[in-house]
C-alpha cells in the first residue's frame, strides 16, 4: 500500500529525513510518533503527494509517487481521506455540505442525504449537521473533518495529530472513529504526540513508527 525505498527529502538545507525504507501493509494501522519538528507531518506529506522525495522513491498504491503525472494526481488522491490539524473547513458551508464536498469533484458518486446524515450521526454530529465550522467545538470541527475524508470511501485515511485541541474523552471518541475504520478495512496512518491515543488502540494490531534523526523506526511489537 505504502512503500518508501531509500526515500530521503530536505527542505532547502533542512535535510528532514534520509534513507527511510518501509512497508506499510494495506488494512494496517500505524502511528507516527516523534518530537515536534521531528518529521512526522513530512512523512504524511510524501504519503498524500503534497511533496515528493529528493533521493529513493516512495510508492503508494503501487505507484512511485515521483513518476506520477499531474493529471492522474486526482484519480489517486481520491483513494486517500486526509485530516489535518487545522481542518480545512469552509466557513460559509454548513457541516452536512462541507461533509459532501469531496462527493462534487468530478467522477464521484452521489451519495443519498440520508447516508450523509447517518455518517454525521456516526462521527457524533447528528444534531449539529446544520451548523457551520466557526459555530463548532474543537473536537467537533475535528470529527467533522473525519466525516469529510471518508464520505468517498477512500482505501487510505491520513490524520495529522486528529486530537491535537481536544479534550482526553474527546481524543478516545475520535480514535475510536480511527480504530471503526481500520476494522472495515481501511488503512489508517496517524501522526501523534499523543500517547493517551496511542494506548486507546490497545488490543487493535497498531504499530508505532517513530521518525528520529532523519529515520524511522518501527516498534517491535503490536501496541
Ligand atoms: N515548508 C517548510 N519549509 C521549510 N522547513 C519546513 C517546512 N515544513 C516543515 N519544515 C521543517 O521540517 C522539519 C520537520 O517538520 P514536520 O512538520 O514534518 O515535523 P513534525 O514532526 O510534524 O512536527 P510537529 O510535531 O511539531 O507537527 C522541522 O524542522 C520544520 O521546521
Amino acid at each position: 500500500m505504502i512503500e518508501f525505498r531509500a526515500a530521503g527529502f530536505s527542505y532547502g538545507e533542512n535535510a528532514v529525513l534520509s534513507d527511510v525504507t518501509l512497508t506499510l501493509s494495506a488494512g494496517s494501522m500505524h502511528f507516527l510518533a516523534g518530537r515536534s519538528g521531528a518529521g512526522k507531518t513530512t512523512v504524511l506529506r510524501l504519503i498524500y503527494l503534497a511533496l515528493r522525495p529528493d533521493t529513493g522513491e516512495v510508492r503508494v498504491f503501487d505507484r512511485d509517487t515521483s513518476a506520477i503525472p499531474r493529471r492522474e494526481e486526482p484519480a489517486i488522491r481520491r483513494r486517500m481521506g486526509v485530516v489535518l490539524q487545522d481542518c480545512d473547513l469552509i466557513d460559509h458551508m454548513t457541516v452536512l455540505e462541507n461533509i459532501s464536498l469531496p462527493l462534487r469533484l468530478p467522477g464521484r458518486e452521489i451519495r443519498p442525504a440520508q447516508e450523509l446524515r447517518e455518517l454525521g450521526a456516526w462521527v457524533g454530529l447528528g444534531k449539529r449537521l446544520g451548523a457551520r465550522p466557526a459555530e463548532l467545538s474543537s473536537g467537533e470541527r475535528q470529527r467533522a473533518a473525519i466525516a469529510r475524508a471518508v464520505v468517498a470511501s477512500p482505501d487510505l485515511i491520513i490524520a495529522d495529530e486528529p486530537t491535537g485541541n481536544v479534550d482526553a474523552d474527546t481524543a478516545e471518541r475520535i480514535m475510536s472513529l480511527f480504530i471503526e475504520l481500520n476494522r472495515l478495512g481501511k488503512t489508517v496512518v496517524i501522526a501523534t504526540h499523543d500517547l493517551n491515543l496511542m494506548r486507546a488502540a490497545q488490543g487493535m494490531s497498531a504499530h508505532v513508527l517513530k521518525v528520529e534523526n532523519g529515520r524511522i523506526f518501527r516498534s517491535g511489537a503490536p501496541l
